[in-house]
């Protein structure tokens, strides 16, 4: 079994009947639903929020039930994916393009799991491009502030053309190489004018489920 695969369904072990349950985005996440579309098949009842279009098609697939967001006060647990993640459990999201939704998903839960392949473990972000989703409106001024910082921005493309996320934004990746203070990078970020979203999750995660090859490794919160 692959790693991802392996840790998708572990996480699936967490799920309680009657929750609300947030869905991530992704290839690993992926595993996760297909676990949990045998559950529904097998009568567990739980609704899902998705976090994009990939993952309501792949979850009306499966015949698991979905809810809208704004039809509920909160969201029992989240199971995501991530780019990568540290010692702290906090990680970069995004390279997907679902981060906007992700993030409001994550804020909205009690409780947050990250699935990852044991690739994923940093000791420090910034391996990963940061993904910064932008107003479309603008965006070439702050492509220009990111340039003068050093932050080799990189508009992200779908084949030519801009990549376009699902609530209609683009994304600019950046490198941000050995991150010495993620909160202090984040800060930055959400202070810019036509910044939406930006891909740095601080203490979200409430437990990193791991794949790894003598099988899948727990690791909670500090
Ligand atoms: O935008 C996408 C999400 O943040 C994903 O959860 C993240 O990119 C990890 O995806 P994967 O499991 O495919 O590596």
């Amino acid at each position: 079994m692959n790693e991802k695969q392996m840790a998708g369904e572990k996480a699936a072990e967490f799920i309680e009947d009657g929750m609300i349950l947030g869905l991530g985005t992704g290839s690993t996440v992926y595993y996760m639903l297909q676990e949990l579309g045998k559950r529904v098949q097998g009568g567990l009842n739980i609704h899902g929020v998705s976090t994009s279009k990939a993952t309501t098609n792949l979850a009306k697939s499966l015949n698991i039930p979905l809810c809208s967001i704004n039809d509920i006060d909160g969201i029992d647990l989240t199971i995501d994916g991530a780019d990568e993640v540290d010692g702290e459990l906090n990680g970069i999201k995004g390279g997907g393009g679902a981060l906007l939704y992700e993030k409001v998903v994550a804020s909205m839960s009690s409780k947050v799991i990250w699935i990852v392949d044991s690739a994923k473990r940093v000791d420090s972000l910034g391996r990963f491009p940061l993904p910064v989703e932008v107003l479309p409106f603008g965006s070439r001024y702050l492509f220009r502030i990111f340039e003068k910082e050093g932050l080799q921005p990189a508009f992200r493309k779908k084949g030519e053309a801009l990549f376009i996320t699902d609530s209609g934004h683009t994304i600019i990746d950046l490198k941000v190489p050995r991150m010495e203070d993620p909160q202090k990078t984040a800060s930055w970020l959400d202070g810019l004018t036509g910044v939406i979203e930006h891909g740095l999750f601080l203490n979200m995660a409430d437990l990193l489920i791991v794949g790894e090859p003598e099988g899948p490794t727990v690791v909670h919160r500090k």
